[in-house]
C-alpha cells in the first residue's frame, strides 16, 4: 500500500482521547564503546576513552569524565544493549506511545553493528520485530494491524527502499506531523517478513568503502513499524484503538575532516556532515531554554526526525564510539553530542483514536459486512432463493423451458460471488495479528477463518535464540581484548568481503538446514571449528571458501565481519529448528484446505438440491392442474433423478470429509482437531438443512402425485455403480495430484533456497573480484615504478663507459659493488611482483569463472522452478478440470 506516510503523528482526521495520559521524561542517552579494530591494533593505538562503571566515559589522557544513563565496554552484548534501553521503547510502542530509536556515531564506531548486527549478535532492529511479535502473542485480548515503511536520506534525498520506483519522495508538514508522499507501507505478518522487508530494502542502501570501514553507509535510513491494536473479540464501536510508530534509526557516519576524500566520496561526505551538523544545531538549541527558532527545516533528517526530537514518544539514542587514540576529537565530539542529548525534555502520551478511520477499525467492519453478506448469501443458495430480484422473476423462469439452465446459472454466479467473499474476507482476516495462545481455546466461527497468529513455532524462524550467543572460538577473536577491552571479536580477515554491511546475512542462514557438508576451518588450526556449508550444486563451492587469509587480505580491509566457519553457525550456535520453513505446518494446512473444498463441494450439491427441489414442486404443482401432461412428468422425472445422484454425492462426500478428518487425527496437532469437530459441527447443521428441505419435497411430491404415482426408479443401481466408480477413479487422482504437489512443493522451496545462496555467493564473488581489480591495479602501478627505475639504472651503467667517463668511472668503480646489489634486489622484487600479478590475475580469472557459474546455476534454477511451476499449474488445471467437472 503506497501511501502518505504520517510520521509520528495521528492519521488524518483522528482525534487523541480524551483520556490520553502525558508523562514527562527526558531522552535515554547511551555510549557504546567497541573494541580496538585489529587494524587499530596493528597501528599500535593507544586506549583514549573508556568506560568507567556503568554510567560515565572516561577520557585516559586528561581528567575529562561524561556521565550517561548507562555506558557499554567493548564486552557488552547488542542484546545486553537492547534490554537495557531499548526495550522499554518497544514495549511502549506496543501500548500507543511513539518511539525512536536511534545510533549516533562517527564512521567505522559500530552504529549499523549495533541497529542492524549479523547473524551472531543481532541488532536492535531485528531484536525489536521479534519482541514486538512476542509481546502479540503475550496479548491474547488484542488484535494487532502492523505495517513497516523503510526509507533512506541519501545526498538530502529520501528514497524508498521498499521500492525502488520511489526515488526522490517529497516531504510535507501539516497540521498533524510530517508526512512522506508516496511512501510504501507494507502490512507484515510474521517477523520472518519484516524481517525479510528490512533484507530486501538494504538491498537498495547506498553503501561504500571509506579509509575506515570497508562497508560504510552512505545514508541515513528509517524503519518505521506503525502499530495499531484494539480489543479482540467483537469489536465496540466506542472503543479506542491505540496508534504509534517506532522508528529505528541507522545514521550514517560523520567523517573527520582529516580524511583525504574525492569525488563522490566527498559529496556524500559533505552531505552526511551537514546533516548531522544540523541534528547537532537543534538538539542544542532544543536544550536551550532561550532558543526561539530550532532549525528543523535545515536538513531532511532534522525534518523527519521533528516530531520524536520535539518530544512527542520515547527517544533512546545509543552514542556509539571507538577508544582508539587516533579518534579521540571525534570520540569527545560524539560525547559532547550525547551529553547535550541528555537534556532534552519529552512528553510521553499514549495515543488513543476513537475514529472508525484506523485501518484496523476499518477492516474489522469491513470483515463484519463481508461476513453478512456471505451468511445472506449462503442462505438464499440453500433455499433456492438466490438473489432477491429473482423472487418476481422466478414465475417467468419456471415457465420457460430452460429454467433449470438459468437457474443453475444463477446458482454458479452466486458460488463465485461467495467464493470471492470468502476470498477477501480470508485477507483481511490475515492481516490482523493476534496471538496463536488465544486462537487455540477460541473456538472458530462458522466462516473458514485463518486468521494469521503465530506461535513459537513461527517465532523461532528468527535465526536466533534471545539470548546472546557468543563465540567459544579464541582463535576467531580478531578484536584483541586490551584492558578489559575483551569482546569477543568474530571473524578473520579473508571474509571481510563476504559478509556484506547491511544485507542481513541472517536471513540466508536457512541454507545451512539441510544437505550440509562438514568442511573444517579455512585456517585448519582448529578442528573444533569444523562448519556447516550448503551442499553446493557447484564443485566451486568449497574451493571458494578454503581461500587463505593472507590471499583475501587487503589495505582498508577491516576485520570485522563474521568468518565463512560461522555463515552457516554450527552446532549449538542456534538449534536447528529456528532455520525458517513455511509458515504453518504443511500437512495440516493441506488437510484444512482439503476439508474446505470438500465442504464447498457439499455446499454446492446441497444449494442444487434445494434448487431441483423447488423446481420439483413447482413442477408437481403444475402437473396438479394440468393432468396428465407428458412433458411435465418427463421433467419431473429428470430432475427427480438428479435429486437422487445428488443425494449420493453428498453422502460420498460425507464419507471423504469424515475420512479427511480421521486421517487428519494421527497427524495434526490441537489446531487441526478444533477445525476438524468445526467440520463436523458444520456438516452436522447442513445435513439437518438438507434433511429439511428433502422432507419438504418428498412431503410435497406425496401430496402432489396423490392416486397418480410418480415414475418407479429403475435407474438406481446402475447411478450407484457409476457414481460409486467415478468417485474411487476420482479419489485415486486426488491423491496422486497430492503427492504430486507436496514434491513439486518441496523442490520449489529446495530451489528457492538455492537460487537465493546462489544470489548471496555471486554478490561475494563480485566484491571480492573488485578487492582483487583494486590490487592488481596498485600491483600494475608499482611494476611500471619498477621498471623505470631499473630502465634509468641500466642507462647509467651504459652512459659510465662514454668517453666522457673517466672520471665518472672511478666514482662509479667505487660504488659498483652497491649498485649491482640495488639493481639485484630491484630485479628480484620486478620478478616477485611479476609473479604475485600473474598469480593474481589467475585469480581474477578464476573468480570470473566462478560468477560466471552462479550465474549460470542462478538462470538455470529459475527456468526449472518457472518450468515446475508451469507444470504443477497444467496439474492443477488438469485436476480442476476433472475433479468440478464430474460434480458439475
Ligand atoms: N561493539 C562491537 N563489537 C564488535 N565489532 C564491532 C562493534 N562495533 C563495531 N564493530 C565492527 O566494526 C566495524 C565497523 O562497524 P559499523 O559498520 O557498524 O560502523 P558504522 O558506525 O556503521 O560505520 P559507517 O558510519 O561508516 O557506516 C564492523 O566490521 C563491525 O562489525
Amino acid at each position: 500500500m503506497a501511501s502518505r506516510h504520517r510520521r509520528g503523528a495521528f492519521p488524518a482526521g483522528a482525534k487523541a482521547a480524551p483520556e490520553a495520559e502525558a508523562a514527562k521524561e527526558s531522552v535515554a542517552v547511551a555510549v557504546r564503546f567497541r573494541p580496538l579494530s585489529p587494524r587499530e591494533v596493528r597501528r599500535g593505538e593507544k586506549i583514549a576513552w573508556y568506560a568507567d562503571g556503568e554510567t560515565v566515559a572516561r577520557s585516559e589522557q586528561s581528567n575529562l569524565a561524561y556521565a550517561y544513563d548507562r555506558v557499554f565496554g567493548p564486552t557488552t552484548t547488542t542484546r545486553h544493549i537492547y534490554d537495557a534501553v531499548a526495550q522499554y521503547v518497544v514495549n511502549g510502542a506496543m501500548k500507543g506511545i511513539n518511539g525512536t530509536i536511534f545510533a549516533y556515531g562517527v564512521t567505522s564506531s559500530g552504529k549499523t553493528h549495533t541497529m542492524h548486527g549479523d547473524q551472531i549478535s543481532p541488532g536492535v532492529i531485528p531484536l525489536a520485530v521479534k519482541d514486538i511479535f512476542n509481546i502479540i502473542q503475550e496479548t491474547p485480548n488484542r488484535e494487532f494491524l502492523l505495517r513497516v515503511s523503510y526509507l533512506e536520506i541519501y545526498n538530502e534525498v529520501v528514497n524508498d527502499l521498499l521500492n525502488p520506483a520511489g526515488q526522490n519522495l517529497r516531504i510535507r508538514e501539516d497540521l498533524q506531523g510530517t508526512i512522506v508522499e508516496g511512501i510504501k507501507e507494507e502490512a507484515v505478518l510474521s517477523p520472518v517478513h519484516a524481517l525479510s522487508l528490512i533484507a530486501a530494502g538494504e538491498e537498495l542502501r547506498h553503501v561504500g568503502s571509506t579509509n575506515f570501514n570497508l562497508l560504510s553507509s552512505r545514508s541515513h535510513t528509517i524503519f518505521t513499524l506503525t502499530i495499531e491494536s484494539s480489543p479482540r473479540g467483537q469489536s465496540n464501536e466506542a472503543e479506542a484503538v491505540t496508534l504509534s510508530q517506532l522508528n529505528l534509526i541507522d545514521l550514517a557516519g560523520s567523517e573527520s575532516s582529516r580524511v583525504e576524500t574525492a569525488g563522490v566520496h566527498q559529496k556524500e561526505g559533505s552531505y552526511i556532515n551537514k546533516s548531522l551538523l544540523t541534528l547537532g544545531k537543534v538538539i542544542s538549541k532544543l536544550t536551550d531554554e532561550k532558543a526561539t527558532h530550532i532549525p528543523f527545516r535545515d536538513s531532511k533528517l532534522t525534518r523527519l526526525l521533528k516530531s520524536s526530537l520535539s518530544g512527542q514518544g520515547r527517544v533512546s539514542l545509543i552514542c556509539t564510539v571507538t577508544p582508539a587514540s587516533s579518534n579521540s576529537e571525534e570520540t569527545h565530539n560524539t560525547l559532547k553530542f550525547a551529553h547535550r542529548a541528555k537534556h532534552i525534555e519529552i512528553q510521553t502520551t499514549q495515543n488513543k483514536i476513537m475514529d472508525a478511520r484506523s485501518l484496523i477499525k476499518k477492516y474489522q467492519n469491513e470483515i463484519r459486512q463481508l461476513k453478512e453478506e456471505l451468511e445472506q448469501l449462503r442462505r438464499s443458495i440453500r433455499t433456492g432463493t438466490p438473489i432477491e430480484d429473482t423472487m418476481q422473476k422466478k414465475h417467468h423462469l419456471l415457465e420457460t423451458k430452460d429454467c433449470n439452465v438459468k437457474l443453475q446459472s444463477r446458482l454458479e454466479q452466486g458460488e463465485e460471488a461467495k467464493a470471492a467473499l470468502l476470498e477477501r474476507i480470508e485477507h483481511l482476516t490475515e492481516l490482523i495479528l493476534v496471538s496463536a495462545k488465544a486462537s487455540r481455546t477460541t473456538k472458530l466461527s462458522h466462516c473458514p477463518r485463518r486468521r494469521h497468529s503465530f506461535g513459537e513455532e513461527e517465532l523461532a524462524y528468527l535465526p536466533y535464540e534471545r539470548q546472546d550467543i557468543i563465540l567459544d572460538n579464541e582463535s576467531n577473536m580478531l578484536f584483541v581484548p586490551i584492558e578489559g577491552f575483551g569482546e569477543k571479536f568474530k571473524s578473520s580477515p579473508k571474509e571481510e568481503t563476504e559478509n556484506q554491511k547491511g544485507h542481513l546475512n541472517w536471513l540466508n542462514l536457512r541454507k545451512c538446514d539441510s544437505g550440509s557438508t562438514n568442511l573444517t576451518s579455512s585456517d585448519g588450526e582448529n578442528p573444533s571449528s569444523t562448519k556447516s556449508l550448503p551442499a553446493l550444486s557447484t564443485p566451486l563451492g568449497i574451493g571458494f571458501f578454503n581461500v587463505t587469509s593472507e590471499q583475501r587480505m587487503s589495505d582498508y580491509m577491516l576485520a570485522e565481519n563474521v568468518p565463512a566457519n560461522l555463515l552457516c553457525v554450527g552446532h549449538g550456535e542456534f538449534p536447528s529448528d529456528s532455520l525458517p520453513v513455511q509458515e504453518t505446518p504443511l500437512v495440516s494446512r493441506k488437510t484444512s484446505d482439503h476439508v474446505d473444498i470438500l465442504r464447498e463441494q457439499f455446499n454446492i450439491l446441497s444449494g442444487e438440491v434445494a434448487l431441483h427441489q423447488s423446481v420439483l414442486k413447482r413442477l408437481s404443482e403444475e402437473a396438479g392442474k394440468n393432468a396428465m401432461n407428458e412433458q411435465i412428468e418427463m421433467e419431473m422425472k429428470v430432475v427427480n433423478d438428479e435429486v437422487k445422484l445428488n443425494k449420493q454425492k453428498i453422502a460420498s462426500l460425507e464419507r471423504r470429509i469424515s475420512n479427511s478428518m480421521s486421517d487428519s487425527r494421527g497427524m495434526h496437532d490441537n489446531l487441526e482437531l478444533s477445525l476438524a469437530s468445526e467440520c463436523q459441527e458444520f456438516l452436522l447443521s447442513e445435513r439437518t438443512t438438507f434433511q429439511h428441505n428433502t422432507g419438504i419435497v418428498q412431503e410435497t411430491g406425496s401430496q402432489a402425485h396423490k392416486g397418480k404415482p410418480l415414475p418407479s426408479d429403475v435407474s438406481d443401481e446402475f447411478l450407484k455403480k457409476a457414481s460409486q466408480a467415478e468417485i474411487d477413479e476420482l479419489k485415486q487422482r486426488v491423491s496422486e495430484l497430492t503427492e504430486a504437489k507436496s514434491q513439486l512443493d518441496s523442490c520449489n522451496h529446495k530451489l528457492l533456497e538455492e537460487s537465493t545462496y546462489a544470489k548471496g555467493l555471486a554478490s561475494v564473488t563480485s566484491v571480492e573480484l573488485k578487492a582483487l581489480s583494486v590490487k592488481v591495479t596498485k600491483l600494475m602501478k608499482q611494476n611500471e615504478r619498477l621498471s623505470s627505475e631499473l630502465a634509468s639504472g641500466r642507462n647509467q651503467r651504459r652512459g659510465s663507459h662514454g668517453p666522457r667517463g673517466a672520471r665518472r668511472e672511478n666514482h662509479t668503480k667505487r660504488y659498483e659493488p652497491a649498485r649491482r646489489g640495488d639493481m639485484n634486489a630491484l630485479e628480484a622484487m620486478l620478478k616477485e611482483k611479476d609473479q604475485r600479478q600473474a598469480e593474481l590475475h589467475t585469480k581474477i580469472e578464476e573468480s570470473k569463472q566462478k560468477e560466471a557459474f552462479l550465474e549460470k546455476e542462478l538462470a538455470n534454477m529459475w527456468t526449472v522452478l518457472a518450468n515446475l511451476k508451469k507444470t504443477r499449474g497444467i496439474d492443477q488445471e488438469d485436476f480442476d478440470s476433472k475433479y468440478n467437472g464430474s460434480w458439475a
